[in-house]
């Protein structure tokens, strides 16, 4: 559907996008596009949006070349963080809003925005100022405005950025399900990882004006390409290793890997490495806790709403602090000894030519 062909993007002097190529198909038709700030995810947006200039490369819909289709014309909805809904006005009348512009029916126009409001889950509220309505309301409005003139792509520029956390990720659980209702191809621009694996098939992460990595949620979580990608997707310890018979020793335990044998990077999450008290007397901190654990001293504790956080110092060869989680809060405390094990599930492989990790418990080496 949506096609880009090595497209560059600049501001006066500054090539903010160069060479950037990307498509958007039918198999995943909610594409997220995932960075860190400045790296030119909404520029990107914008440049397929039609409002902003593309000064080299090609961008096509449907085989379409769009270079000489100006915005308005390209049937795309956007919406932005902030809305940009017309102030005064009501919601009903911010959704009839591009209706009007292709001249529809009054009848049609009606019919059409209470079925958005419906969609969107503001049935009734079409007589209401946009000023008497909430921040997630609001982008509900801004939502249903896009959607209701059937648009052949929508563009959600962080739609949810202005939201509390509890509102974004209930909206973002709502919006991935209007669309998917509506059948609309959507590309959203997020800098959030949760909101781009709750509203896409399919997430892009962007780096300084680059794709880096396109891939499933599931598959970029456990196979990111490379150690920034991977540190910017939470991972916060990387351990050279090698694999050999499908089994990694590291320092911090033993994972089996559906990885060739050879030199892999193992990429672990604070949930990764879990710890388990151990009685201070009876190991140290450079003792054997047995095969597939790793003894270690606790530096801090964080209790977290969704569990505990350890900062802890294991066996030497590690090095540096590691992130771990706790199911046992009430048992451990900084200076305390604790035993890490690696949970096999939750680490990637990090790297090109990685086919995904598949890590799994192997019972026979845990404690
Ligand atoms: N209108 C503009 N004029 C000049 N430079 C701009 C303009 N808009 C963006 N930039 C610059 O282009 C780069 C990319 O900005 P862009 O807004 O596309 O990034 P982003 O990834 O969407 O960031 P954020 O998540 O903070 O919105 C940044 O360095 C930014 O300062």
């Amino acid at each position: 559907m949506l096609e880009i062909d090595s497209i560059a993007v600049r501001y006066g002097a500054d090539v903010v996008i160069d060479d950037l190529s990307w498509s958007v198909g039918a198999q995943a038709p909610a594409a997220a596009l995932l960075g860190p700030s400045g790296c030119g995810k909404s520029t990107l947006l914008r440049a397929i949006a039609g409002l902003e200039p593309v000064v080299a490369g090609r961008i096509s819909f449907d085989g379409q070349d769009l270079a000489s289709v100006p915005a308005h014309r390209r049937d795309f909805g956007v919406v932005f963080q902030d809305g940009q809904l017309f102030d005064g006005r009501s919601v009903a009348a911010n959704v009839a809003y591009g209706l009007k512009m292709r001249r529809w029916r009054r009848r049609d126009i009606d019919a059409r925005v209470e079925e958005m409001l419906s969609l969107v889950g503001l049935a009734g509220l079409g007589g209401r100022s946009v000023r008497e309505i909430s921040g997630g309301q609001a982008q509900r409005v801004a939502l249903a405005r896009a959607l209701a003139p059937r648009p052949r792509l929508l563009l959600l520029d962080e739609p949810l950025a202005a939201l509390d956390k509890l509102l974004r990720d209930r909206l973002a659980v709502d919006i991935a399900a209007i669309v998917r209702e509506t059948r609309t191809p959507t590309v959203i621009v997020t800098h959030d990882h949760t909101e781009a694996a709750l509203m896409a098939d399919r997430v892009s992460v962007m780096r300084d004006g680059q794709i880096v990595q396109t891939d499933t949620p599931a598959h970029l979580w456990r196979s990111p390409i490379d150690e920034w990608t991977a540190r910017f997707l939470g991972i916060t310890t990387i351990l050279d290793t090698t694999v050999s018979g499908g089994v990694a020793d590291c320092a911090l335990g033993r994972v089996v890997l559906d990885v060739p044998d050879g030199v892999v990077r193992l990429g672990l999450r604070p949930e990764s490495v879990v710890a388990e008290p151990i009685s201070g007397s009876e190991k140290s901190v450079t003792g054997d806790t047995g095969a597939g654990s790793t003894p270690a001293e606790v530096m801090h504790v964080a209790v977290l709403p969704g569990g505990v956080r350890l900062d802890v110092r294991p066996h030497p060869d590690v090095g540096d602090e590691v992130i771990a989680v706790t199911s046992r809060s009430d048992r451990i405390a900084p200076g305390d000894l604790v035993c890490l094990r690696l949970d096999a599930d939750r680490v990637a492989v990090v790297g090109p030519d990685r086919a995904g990790p598949d890590a799994r418990t192997d019972p026979g080496v845990r404690r």
